[in-house]
């Protein structure tokens, strides 16, 4: 059964076409990667897809109980504490401070946070503590589908790395199914099932590819051989490094 469903979604901005016949669907537990030039609208995808931008055309169908969003940005509320970062969701729903703090500090081991971590404020962290606080806040709520915005690109190699890794095993362990968006080859095949790729003017979806085994299950050889794989030898990824800013009309 498919969570998620974009029935040839069409949007402008200010007059100008950016995104045209854009057809997808996402099953349950399914991570699914869009890759794509610069400009080509994969931002615009999610949050149409997420209901933060009505579409000029096409039909959206959602059958996901609740869905969380990460951003590149993690979005933090400077003034609140960890603890309070990650609970805040559950505020917004009225649940009781003894349930959001049970919740928090699960939520943030789950995420590689230590107990410690909790009382401090985000200019007390780093980039890659501030990341972790906002993938515990996405998923404190226990959504069943995520959206990721190219959450890891201001991250270093190492960093990014471990990111994908929690986000691995975060989709494992609580089966949520994610629209992963991302500009890096190598993450799309790390940690999707499949991968579409974005046609390089946001008209339609170019095509995708199904990735052999599970996410975590691919070793980095593997996951090099196929990003070189499709780099090289399959048309369909020809122009996701293009800068299509300087093409669009
Ligand atoms: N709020 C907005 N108002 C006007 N134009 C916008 C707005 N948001 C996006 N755009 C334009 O829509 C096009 C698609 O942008 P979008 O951010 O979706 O692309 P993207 O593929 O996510 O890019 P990147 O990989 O650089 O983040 C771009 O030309 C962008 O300038």
């Amino acid at each position: 059964m498919s969570l998620l469903s974009l029935s040839r979604i069409g949007h402008a901005f200010f007059g100008r076409t950016v995104l045209e016949g854009i057809t997808l669907e996402i099953g349950a537990g399914e991570v699914v990667a869009l890759v794509g030039p610069s400009g080509s609208g994969k931002s615009t995808i999610a949050h149409i897809a997420a209901g933060l931008i009505e579409p000029r055309e096409g039909r959206i169908a959602r059958s996901y109980r609740r869905h969380a969003m990460v951003f590149q940005e993690p979005r933090l509320m400077p003034w609140a504490t960890v603890e309070q970062n990650i609970g805040f969701p559950l505020r917004l729903s009225r649940h009781p401070r003894s349930t959001r703090r049970a919740a928090a500090g699960a939520a943030a081991e789950a995420a590689g946070l230590l107990p410690a971590d909790l009382g401090k404020y985000p200019v007390e962290l780093s980039g890659g503590m501030r990341q972790r606080t906002a993938i515990a806040r996405a998923l404190v709520t226990a959504p069943d589908f995520v959206y990721f915005d190219e959450p890891f690109t201001a991250l270093d190699v190492a960093l990014k790395r471990r990111m994908q890794d929690l986000v691995i095993a975060s989709a494992a362990r609580a089966s949520f199914a994610a629209l992963f968006i991302t500009h890096d080859l190598m993450e799309a095949i790390r940690v999707s099932h499949r991968i579409l790729v974005l046609d390089r003017l946001g008209r339609g979806i170019a095509g995708e590819r199904r990735l052999a085994g599970d996410p975590g299950a691919r070793d980095e050889a593997a996951i090099f051989a196929q990003r070189q794989a499709f780099l090289t030898g399959d048309p369909l990824f020809a122009h996701i490094h293009e800068l299509d800013e300087r093409l669009r009309p």
